[in-house]
């Protein structure tokens, strides 16, 4: 039994005193003031006084609770999820966008992946990463490891401990790779078999593993096929790249006879309503169609199509397709890791979207906020600089727009505190 932090805090439950903002839909972020009591991970409890502290008290009489009262211009929020992001990359955060992606993967990408092939390497990397990511209120990730199932097991071993939320992907290529950064079809699926059980070993309830197949440019069809069959038999999610720079959908076209990018991972068994699929750029309106119709969610990586000059997904033209879009920081394709980063960049790419095709209206703020933080019942305290001549309204568009990891005083998953920083009393 590989236990987080969240497991090993039976009977103890936080009262938070204050400001709480929330997407329940995208058109306005909801700002309530009062207390929120949170039990095992569970809101147990919204109210609108202090008073109803004593109320709480008495219907919960063997909790221990730990009270926590947020200051003037402090508030409580959802924790954010990425959707989109490779761990084994963060040290190259920042690094060779002056090449397009497939000439990108081949000089930084890979040779930065392989050396995970050195378990050592992944521990003293995972580490960190998972700090930063806690460190900037991500309590939800979907992480890519590398294609070594010891070194991204120790990637999901590093979020059990640090008791985050994440599905954990070991990556799957068997065909266009280099040398030493390939795996046979066998391999593959055998690897992926094992790295499944391993994870599923942990026993930890918030650590899961999601089926990885890279892309389709490094993906046979039999090795997607035997994935797709292994995520069935499962019941488990898939994390993949579409259609995100003109040269790799040519190549994809090239390489399986004329098919489309999506039909290719249709006729493989990839698409599911568990399927995330980053970029969806140059997706046409049937392959929208086939993406909405299968229940994919389209993950949206502002940051990194911008960083690698792929182009600009426009979500508005998702949107109309009703294609459910989420946001990834997709490092290092990003160089960013913080999600309030990507709601930024998402807000600056649709803007840029908008001047040539005036239709469709940019994303707003509040938008962006429920795209990273979709409702989930995660907590995490952020604070902005005190200013009193401000409205709650106007103290979180400024976090949005403004805030980074400083201003996220506190970070809580399933009710446990992961970045330190608030002080509570009995
Ligand atoms: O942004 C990206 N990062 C990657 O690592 C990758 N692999 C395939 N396609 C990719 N795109
Ligand atoms: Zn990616």
């Amino acid at each position: 039994m590989f236990s987080s932090k969240a497991e090993q805090l039976p009977g103890k439950g936080l009262i938070f005193i204050g400001t709480y903002a929330h997407s329940l839909e995208p058109v306005q972020i909801t700002i309530e003031k009062g207390i929120l009591a949170v039990l095992n991970g569970v809101i147990v409890a919204a109210e609108k006084s202090p008073g109803d502290i004593a109320c709480i008290k008495q219907k919960f009489p063997e909790v221990e609770w730990e009270k926590v009262e947020l200051q003037s211009g402090q508030f409580l929020c959802p924790g954010f999820i990425d959707l989109h992001v490779h761990a084994p990359q963060f040290p190259n955060a920042g690094l060779g966008y002056d090449m397009p992606l497939l000439e990108w993967l081949q000089k930084y990408t890979y040779p930065c992946e392989q050396k995970y092939s050195d378990v050592n390497h992944a521990k003293y990397v995972y580490k960190s990463v998972v700090e930063k990511m806690l460190s900037c209120g991500t309590t939800t990730a979907c992480y890519f490891g590398t294609i070594h199932r010891e070194s991204t097991l120790e990637l999901a071993k590093a979020v059990a401990l640090a008791g985050q939320r994440a599905f954990i992907g070991k990556v799957n290529m068997n065909f266009g790779c280099p040398e030493n950064y390939s795996e046979s079809l066998e391999e593959s699926l055998e690897e992926t078999k094992k790295f499944i059980d391993g994870v599923l070993e942990l026993k930890n309830s918030l650590v899961k593993p999601i089926i990885t197949p890279r892309f389709a440019v490094t993906c046979d069809s039999k090795l997607m096929t035997g994935l797709s069959k292994l995520a069935e038999a499962n019941s488990l999610h898939i994390q993949t790249h579409i259609s995100e720079n003109t040269s790799e959908v040519e190549f994809v076209k090239e390489l399986f006879h004329g098919k489309n990018y999506t039909d290719v991972y249709d006729q493989a068994g990839l698409l599911t309503n568990r399927t995330l699929l980053a970029h969806g750029i140059y997706l046409s309106d049937s392959e929208l169609e086939l993406i909405r119709e299968r229940g994919c969610t389209v993950v949206h990586c502002p940051n990194s199509n911008v960083s690698l000059k792929s182009g600009i997904c426009k979500v508005r033209r998702l949107q109309k397709h009703t294609v459910n879009v989420g946001l990834g920081t997709d490092v290092s394709g990003g160089y960013s890791a913080s999600m309030l980063n990507c709601m930024r960049s998402a807000i600056d790419a649709s803007i840029v979207t908008f001047f040539p095709d005036s239709e469709s209206s940019p994303l707003t703020y509040n938008e962006v906020f429920y795209m990273a933080t979709s409702g989930a019942a995660k907590e995490e305290i952020s604070s902005f600089n005190a200013n009193d001549s401000l409205t709650d309204s106007e103290i979180i568009q400024k976090f949005i727009y403004t805030g980074d990891d400083r201003n996220i005083i506190a970070v809580y998953v399933d009710g446990v505190q992961v970045k330190t920083g608030l002080k509570s009393s009995q």
